[in-house]
This record gives C-alpha cells, structure tokens and sequence, in this order.
C-alpha cells in the first residue's frame, strides 16, 4: 500500500475544471515532484492534498486513512506536514518560537491540561524544546536561533518553515514551491537538505516546484500535470523525455523534433 494514494480528484471552480480526474501514488520515503506548465492545477491539487480544499470527485488515502473532507486541523495529527508558497511565519516572533508553533498545531495532550500544565503537557513541552533544537541544529539554524524572524533572508526563512513542519514528525512533508525566490546557491542547498531531512526523517517528500532542474536532480518520481490531466508519471528520466511533457512546456514543434530525434 503507498503511502498517499490519490485517486481521480476533480475540482472545478464555476466553469473552470482545474483538475480533471488525476491519480498517483506516493511511496513511503520517496521524494515525489509535481510538475506542469502555469495552470496547470498542481496548487488546486496540492491544497486538496493538504486539505484546504475538498474535491467534487475522487479520494486521497493517507497512511490507510481516507483524508479528503476532514478538517484541516486533522492533518498534522495523521503525519501531513506542509509548508506554504509565500511562507506563513509569525515574523515577530524568533525561529526557535515560530518552530515550537509548529509542534502546538500537533500535540496531543489538549488545551485544558496545556492551561493546567498538567504532566502530560509537560511532557509535551519538554520534548517538542528538545525536537526544536535538534531542529535547529540540522537546518543550521543555530546562529539565528533566537532572533526574530522578520530580520532573516528569505532563504533562511524557508529553511525555518520547514523546521516548523518537521516538529510535528510527518511522515510526508508537503512543499509549496520550496525554490521560489531563492538564488542559485540556495537551490544547490536546499536539493541537498531534501537528501539529509529524508535520510534524517525516514519521511516522504511531495513538492510543487517550478524549478525544474531542482526536481529532476531531487524527485525519485515525478507526475506531470497539463490542463488538469496528468500527462507523465514515472522517474525523472522518463518524465524529461516524455513528448507530451516536451510540449506542454515548449509546444508541439518541440516534441515531434523529439520524438523524430
Ligand atoms: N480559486 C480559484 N477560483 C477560480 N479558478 C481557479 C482558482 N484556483 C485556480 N483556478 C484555476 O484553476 C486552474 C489551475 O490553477 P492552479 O493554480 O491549480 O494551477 P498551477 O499549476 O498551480 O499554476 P501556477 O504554476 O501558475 O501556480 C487555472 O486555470 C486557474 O485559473
């Protein structure tokens, strides 16, 4: 059994089919990148994923557990971390804070005994400081560690949102276009942070990126999306040379040079 499965999701918005009947898996460990051209429905999907949105049609299955139409707030809980295209921090607040948030949203022990500090939330508390500065340690946070969030580089945030979403220990973690305005140098280390957090985690990996050749160096599988219709599923290899993605991205001139070729 994978560990995401998804199956014939459909969303429309009015007229506009933004996803149109798409299904794949994702396998326990596995770094999976979803790709496709502006449009193509990789953000409406990812959000259905994620929870934000509920589908006309189809299920998502995560872990054996049916997730479409359960309140968001269930997601992390189950093991869905995720981070956001345009980074959701509280930027007053320092990275070790904006960390610990991360483990609130998940923990288990509820808000009366958290208001009456009760031993379990103790607990809690004790080891969600420990995962934070274990956290800290590996995305090479130290230096920053207590200082607020608003003074950072962009990039440097990016690697604090994902700390946040590690905290609560997914076993998938959900990436919104982790390369967006980030420079080359960072790309080069986040590709390799993906390696060291899937190695260090045991966890999966589904990202939504633009910067192709980030998915192609990091994703074991790559599903390609156009108009909503998936197009390409298979390894980087495969996906790269599929004719359909070809012209999806450059046109149809592209893709019979290529397919002659
Ligand atoms: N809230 C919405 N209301 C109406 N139409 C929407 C909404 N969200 C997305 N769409 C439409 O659904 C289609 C898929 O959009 P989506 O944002 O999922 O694509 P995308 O692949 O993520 O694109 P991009 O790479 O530009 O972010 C597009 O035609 C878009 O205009």
């Amino acid at each position: 059994m994978a560990l995401l499965e998804v199956r014939d999701i459909v969303v429309r918005f009015g007229g506009v089919t933004a996803v149109g009947g798409v299904s794949f898996d994702v396998n326990e460990r596995q770094i999976c990148g979803l790709i496709g051209p502006n449009g193509a429905g990789k953000t409406t999907l990812f959000n259905v994923i994620s929870g934000i949105y509920r589908p006309q049609e189809g299920s998502v299955r995560f872990a054996g557990t049916v997730t479409t139409g359960q309140p968001r707030h269930r997601m992390a809980p189950l093991g869905l971390g995720r981070t956001f295209q345009n980074l959701a921090l509280f930027k007053s607040m320092t990275v070790r804070e904006n960390i610990l948030a991360g483990a609130h949203s998940a923990g288990g022990a509820g808000f009366l005994a958290n208001a009456l500090r009760l031993p379990r939330a103790r607990a809690e508390e004790a080891a969600a400081a420990r995962r934070a500065r274990e956290l800290i340690h590996l995305l090479q946070l130290d230096a920053v560690a207590d200082k607020p969030v608003v003074d950072l580089p962009f990039g440097t945030q990016k690697r604090v949102e994902m700390a946040r979403a590690l905290i609560s220990q997914p076993k998938l973690l959900l990436l919104d276009e982790p390369a967006g305005g980030l420079n080359h140098g960072e790309v080069d280390e986040l590709a390799e942070l993906f390696q060291h957090v899937r190695r260090s985690f045991d966890l999966a990996i589904l990202l939504v990126e633009h910067h192709m050749s980030l998915v192609m160096r990091v994703s074991d599988k790559v599903v390609a999306l156009d108009f909503g219709k998936k197009i390409a599923d298979g390894t980087p290899d495969e996906v790269r040379s599929s004719p359909e993605v070809i012209r999806a991205y450059l046109g149809d001139g592209h893709a019979e040079a290529v397919h002659a070729a």
